[in-house]
């Protein structure tokens, strides 16, 4: 059997803060050990986004004067992009990218954002002030630790439906107050994490990978578990 995932980078020219695309790229390494081969193609300004056609999706963390044209843009993805979250499509959003799934981003100017909705989530502004720095959380169904790299203005809150990714072990987090980063709503998954997040946590990379690929391939879920796994010492040199 062989396995293909085809991937959207949403708006990779405008929003790669500290290489998100690194992301994509890790995804891929990790993939190819276990023979699965990735494309994957930059979806941007005045281009559609085709829920049918992708298996996983990237949109990476921005700048607010990116985040400001993207907003108006991704109004036209919102309905193809809010199904293919609902239908489970697994989604990878960091920092500005998780901001704009929410509700509105106001930005470190004051203006309000827009976001698609697809998610609850809203997110405010600070004065003078960003969360900058090394930021560890624990993912409380797995227990797993993750480890990132946060800078960010917004100071996020959560809606119904969505848990953190994780509880802040130190660090900021989504807003320094209720302890959680990032979100997880179906097989979307939000951080505040550049670094980039996959390249530092190889779990969740891989938790993301055979969820892709069980959902693309929902007959070879055996099969899936069994070429699932890697050298976690030769990763670790990675
Ligand atoms: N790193 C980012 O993506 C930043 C997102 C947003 N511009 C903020 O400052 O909160």
């Amino acid at each position: 059997m062989t396995y293909a995932l085809h991937i959207a980078h949403l708006y990779g020219n405008l929003m790669n803060t500290y290489g998100d695309l690194g992301n994509i790229l890790v995804l891929r390494y990790y993939a190819q050990q276990i023979g699965v081969d990735i494309t994957s193609e930059i979806i941007s300004i005045g281009q559609d986004f085709d829920d049918q056609k992708f298996d996983f999706v990237l949109f990476g963390g921005g700048q607010d004067f990116e985040q400001e044209i993207v907003s108006v843009d991704i109004q036209e993805k919102k309905a193809a992009l809010t199904a293919f979250i609902e239908n489970d499509g697994p989604v990878l959003a960091i920092c500005g990218g998780f901001q704009l799934l929410g509700q509105y981003y106001i930005g470190a100017n004051g203006k309000r954002i827009e976001g698609i909705g697809a998610l609850p989530h809203y997110t405010e502004s600070q004065v003078n002030s960003r969360f900058i720095g090394d930021i560890e959380i624990q993912n409380e169904e797995t227990g797993e630790i993750y480890k990132g790299f946060e800078n960010h203005n917004g100071v996020t809150w959560l809606g119904e439906n969505e848990r953190p990714l994780g509880k802040v072990l130190s660090g900021h987090g989504n807003n320094n107050q209720d302890g959680s980063e990032g979100a997880i709503y179906k097989n979307t998954f939000c951080s505040y994490f550049h670094g980039p997040v996959l390249a530092r946590n190889h779990n969740l990379a891989k938790r993301i990978l055979i969820t892709a690929l069980k959902r693309k391939y929902p007959d070879q879920a055996a099969d899936i578990d069994q070429i699932a796994h890697w050298d976690d010492d030769a990763i670790a040199g990675f």
